[in-house]
């Protein structure tokens, strides 16, 4: 079992072993008073996993109500998180009570945001069960939903009490998920890190608990020093202004992985050619996202892609900012007028 500490504004560990899932209700026991526990999760996940969950809450002393979303990105919308809030008021769960988000990142930005505002905050534990959950989505506080004008547009920075990743759970990711988290792995060994970069060719499996904590420990060094993003942590971001307008034009058909996977590619290349990144380093991100059976393309255009991007959270005023690869290992920070990103993108398509 590896933990791993968070101190931002609120203090919390990660656990990141087997066996998790039947420990959960002692942890939360143990950490806070709380006297019921729901548990937000998806209709794919509650049939895997919400029985034992709910039998460790339940012996922990908890009363235990289920929230079950339909699984996919659609479901991380108002709609949902107005019913998650009602249905926790009905429950008549207080301050003390806590939400255990199980499930990927659809279900854990959902919780979180519900968590964060219900009565104006209330006990979180994320329980991730995707990859990509693991290594980023359940750690450093973001929450949200999306808006129909575009992807998380409304959220808060909202620390979990306690992050409990049970790796065994990952065993039933069919590949495709499973790909999905190795693009934000790839985000982190490009932003950070050369080296976890090269164990991602080897295979990721025997790895598994030893590049979740990796990527955990990056996303915690960037939280301390940034927690509500108004420098470094804009680095996570890396890949992602194009990935949430591939998102958001493809109707969220397109998972958010594999899109962060294009996102990356799109930037890699546009680096390349306006001189700012190596040949070899764009070649290497390239490669490594098509060995991981990720897309490195997109039929959008530049004038789609760049419409999209300007509703994101990243622009302020007449600039935005942008992630920029320069090697593997470090990116920068770019500030760029919105008038040319439609032409930096169509660089990189
Ligand atoms: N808050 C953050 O910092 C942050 C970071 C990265 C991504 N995100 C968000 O996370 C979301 C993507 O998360 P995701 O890729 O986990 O998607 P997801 O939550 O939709 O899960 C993907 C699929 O895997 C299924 N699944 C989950 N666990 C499983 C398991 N153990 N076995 C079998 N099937 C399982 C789900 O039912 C779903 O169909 C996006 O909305 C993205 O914006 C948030
Ligand atoms: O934690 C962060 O900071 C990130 O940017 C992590 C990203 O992987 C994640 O997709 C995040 O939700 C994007 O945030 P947003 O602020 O661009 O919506
Ligand atoms: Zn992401």
């Amino acid at each position: 079992m590896k933990t791993i500490t968070v101190n931002a504004s609120k203090k919390y560990d990660i656990l990141i072993g087997p066996g998790l899932l039947d420990g959960a209700g002692g942890y939360a026991r143990k950490l806070l008073k709380s006297t019921a526990a729901a548990v937000v999760t998806d209709d794919n996940v509650a049939p895997l996993y919400g029985d034992r969950l709910t039998a460790s809450l339940l012996d922990a002393g908890l009363r235990v109500v289920r929230f079950v979303i339909k699984n996919g990105e659609s479901s991380k919308n108002a709609e949902n998180y107005i019913a998650l809030l009602n249905f926790l008021a009905a429950e008549r769960f207080t301050r003390d009570d806590v939400i255990v988000a199980l499930g990927g990142g659809v279900a854990g930005d959902l919780a979180g945001f519900a968590a964060s505002t219900y009565m104006r905050g209330m006990r979180f534990i994320q329980m991730p069960t995707t990859l990509l959950a693991a290594v980023d989505s359940s750690v450093g506080g973001k929450t949200a939903i999306d808006l129909t004008s575009g992807k998380n547009l409304a959220g808060t920075f909202f620390q979990p009490d306690l992050v409990l990743c049970d790796v065994s759970s990952l065993a039933s990711l069919s590949p495709d998920v499973f790909a999905d988290g190795t693009a934000e792995v790839v985000k982190y060994g490009v932003i950070a890190d050369g080296e976890l970069f090269e164990l991602l060719k080897a295979p990721i499996m025997p790895q598994l608990t030893e590049i979740i904590a990796r990527c955990v420990a990056i996303k915690r060094d960037v939280v301390e020093a940034d927690e509500t993003e108004t420098g470094p942590r804009k680095l996570l971001n890396f890949g992602h202004t194009v990935a949430h307008a591939v998102e958001a034009c493809s109707d969220y058909s397109i998972s958010h992985g594999k899109a962060v996977a294009v996102g990356m590619a799109v930037f890699a290349r546009a680096a390349f050619k306006s001189g700012l990144c190596g040949e070899a380093a764009c070649r290497d991100i390239i490669d490594m996202i098509r060995k991981l059976g990720l897309p490195a393309e997109t039929d959008f255009t530049a004038a789609q892609l760049a419409r999209a991007a300007l509703s994101d959270k990243k622009r302020s005023g007449g600039t935005i900012t942008l992630v920029i690869p320069k090697s593997i290992g470090t990116c920068v920070l770019q500030e760029t007028p919105v008038d040319a990103l439609e032409h930096f993108i169509a660089l990189g398509l």
